[in-house]
């Protein structure tokens, strides 16, 4: 990989049991543990390295731990954070709530933040389509209010997962490419105030 190095910090959130973990460990070496569940206490880290075109990307990736007893933790590891992979399982409807608790104090408190909703272990409905909890619809209609995105993944299956991350690391090149842009030529535009406006409306 050559060219210009961008490094984005990356926060993982949502309910406890979601799957964040899982998440990270399927992209990160794409491998999916099975044994017991261990929750996540406090935070940990992970950087991986990859490339959008001829550019070295290197998402640092911060995966909360979505106990309650570690809310006021989250807000330490989302400050600064230009993506955030709000996550709910799709199998269970109150983690979507928690989803739009963490929504919420994004937006509130780190604007600069692009949001991704993505909504866990799509194998599971693939076994048996009665499991769904969460509307595709529903959230879809959320997400575009919001000006998020929204994935279906499995860190089971592996799918979508790359995609996600994928995307994560795309939006961010461009609205860093957009922003040197506008800087060079000296353009005010008032949607800098929010920059993944552009990037939205070219998606
Ligand atoms: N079937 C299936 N199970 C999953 C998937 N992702 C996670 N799980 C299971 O869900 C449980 C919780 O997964 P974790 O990744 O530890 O969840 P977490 O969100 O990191 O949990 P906390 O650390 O407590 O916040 C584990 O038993 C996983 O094996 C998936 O895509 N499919």
């Amino acid at each position: 990989m050559s060219g210009p190095r961008v490094d984005v910090k990356v926060v993982m959130l949502g309910k406890e049991y979601v799957g964040k973990t899982s998440l990270v460990e399927r992209y990160v070496h794409d491998r999916f543990l099975v044994g017991p569940y261990q929750n996540t206490i406090g935070a940990a880290f992970v950087a991986k390295v990859m490339s959008v075109g001829d550019r070295t990307v290197t998402l640092g990736i911060w995966d909360t731990a979505g106990s309650e007893r570690y809310e006021a933790m989250g807000r330490m590891y989302y400050r600064g954070a230009k993506a955030a992979i709000v996550c709910y399982d799709l199998t269970d409807s109150s983690s979507f709530e928690r989803a739009k608790f963490w929504v919420k104090e994004l937006r509130n408190l780190e604007e600069g933040c692009q949001i991704y909703l993505c909504g866990t272990k799509s194998d599971l409905l693939e076994e048996d389509r009665r499991r769904r909890r969460v509307d595709f619809h529903d959230v879809q209609d959320y997400a575009d209010n919001i000006k998020a995105q929204l994935f279906e993944t499995s860190s089971k299956t592996g799918q979508s997962v790359d995609e996600l991350f994928q995307k994560v690391a795309e939006d961010y090149v461009s609205v860093a490419a957009f922003q040197v842009m506008t800087e060079d030529k000296g353009v005010d535009l008032g949607q800098k105030a929010n920059p993944y406006f552009y990037n939205c409306c070219h998606h």
